[in-house]
């Protein structure tokens, strides 16, 4: 297993910045998404890991050592692409062994290697089938197949399945990271899809701008965004202006915002009187018919099968999105009550 570590790396295509002195560690077996919106970077990033391109300046290595000037086909890096890249006048089984064959892999070792890896993709029986005899996602499979059977270092995966349908996308996270548990490889996947490398990634990188803006754990990401535009990129988020009017000690504050009052953390040193945003995700509030909490009025509601997505408006104007499981409906034009416990809040550093 090989830990990845890139140091400042950056890449000017003449006078524009597409990478921008990014750092990060990957650790030996991890699996980590380069997430964020087209033209952040990611796959620019992705390129030269492989070696596929130059590197303005800064370090990439494996295993500590440094990788910059050594070409992509001594890299010792499978890869795999939106666009299948299979050859499409060879078998599965033909395509699996080019790789093999360059690397001077003796016959026999080759056969076995083909059929252990048809069989961790479960195409076992489809080696003899060309390209266009296969289905988009089985396609997919080959592709990661030719990319493991060479037994690389390290595994890279730029939108893999961006070509696939909503249903199969989401049977080949769960395929694709499986695999990569099995085998064990280190694992830089590229996507601009939140749900995908939340549900993969054992830490996900924002890149907004060749810049990295958080690097975390999914539920670092999600739970404790860095910035509002991780908040949004990564999903709803309603933001709130809320004025601290108690600080406790411990990192504890008691605000006011549209919402009420609440005790919320905050790891920067806030001042009393100080105008925050405070944040909160459309699940972390919840809507009750009566009793203690905001009054508020439903708007509008979307019915999603297993959700239901609200808008409301506060007395005070405020608009506020919530997403609860629909075991009760409320009515547009309703009254309900808004309550969110404190620990669903956090602390953004700009004003909303
Ligand atoms: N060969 C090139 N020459 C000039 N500019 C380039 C080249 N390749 C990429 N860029 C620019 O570098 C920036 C980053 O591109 P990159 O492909 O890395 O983004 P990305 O985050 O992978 O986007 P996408 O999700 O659309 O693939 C973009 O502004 C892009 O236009």
């Amino acid at each position: 297993m090989t830990e990845v570590s890139i140091e400042r790396l950056t890449k000017d295509y003449g006078s524009s910045r597409a990478v921008d002195g990014i750092s990060i560690r990957i650790g030996e077996g991890e699996f980590v998404s380069l997430l964020g919106p087209s033209g952040c970077g990611k796959t620019t990033t992705l390129k030269m890991i492989a070696g596929f391109e130059d590197v303005s300046s800064g370090a990439i290595r494996f295993d500590g050592k440094d990788v910059v000037h050594v070409p992509a086909e001594k890299r010792d890096i499978g890869m795999v692409f939106q666009n299948y890249a299979l050859f499409p006048h060879m078998t599965v089984a033909g395509n699996l062994a080019f790789g093999l064959e360059m690397r001077k892999v003796p016959k026999a070792e080759m056969r076995d290697r083909i059929a252990k890896v048809l069989d961790m993709v479960q195409l076992s029986s489809h080696a003899d089938r060309y390209p266009r005899q296969l289905s988009g996602g089985q396609q997919q499979r080959v592709a990661l197949a030719r990319a493991l059977v060479i037994e690389p270092k390290i595994l890279l995966l730029d939108e893999p399945l961006a070509n696939l349908d909503a249903k199969l996308r989401e049977e080949m996270r769960v395929f694709i990271r499986d695999i990569q548990r099995r085998v064990g490889i280190t694992t830089v996947y590229v996507t601009h899809d939140q749900a995908e490398a939340m549900t993969m990634s054992d830490r996900v990188v924002v890149m907004f701008g060749g810049r990295i803006a958080q690097c975390g754990s999914p539920s670092d990401i999600y739970e404790r965004p860095a910035s509002t535009e991780v908040a949004k990129f990564v999903g709803q988020v309603n933001l709130l202006p809320a004025s601290v009017e108690t600080v406790s000690g411990n990192g504890r504050y008691g605000v006011t915002s549209a919402l009420g009052p609440a005790e919320v953390a905050c790891d920067r040193a806030l001042k009393q009187g100080e105008t925050i945003t405070l944040a909160v995700r459309p699940e972390g509030i919840e809507i009750a018919t009566s009793g203690e909490g905001t009054a508020a009025t439903v708007l509008s509601s979307y019915y999603s099968g297993s959700l239901m997505d609200y808008r409301l408006k506060l007395d005070a104007g405020t608009e506020i999105d919530v997403q609860t499981f629909p075991r009760h409906r409320f009515a547009d034009g309703e009254q309900v009550k808004l309550i969110v416990p404190s620990d669903r809040y956090w602390v953004l550093e700009a004003v909303a």
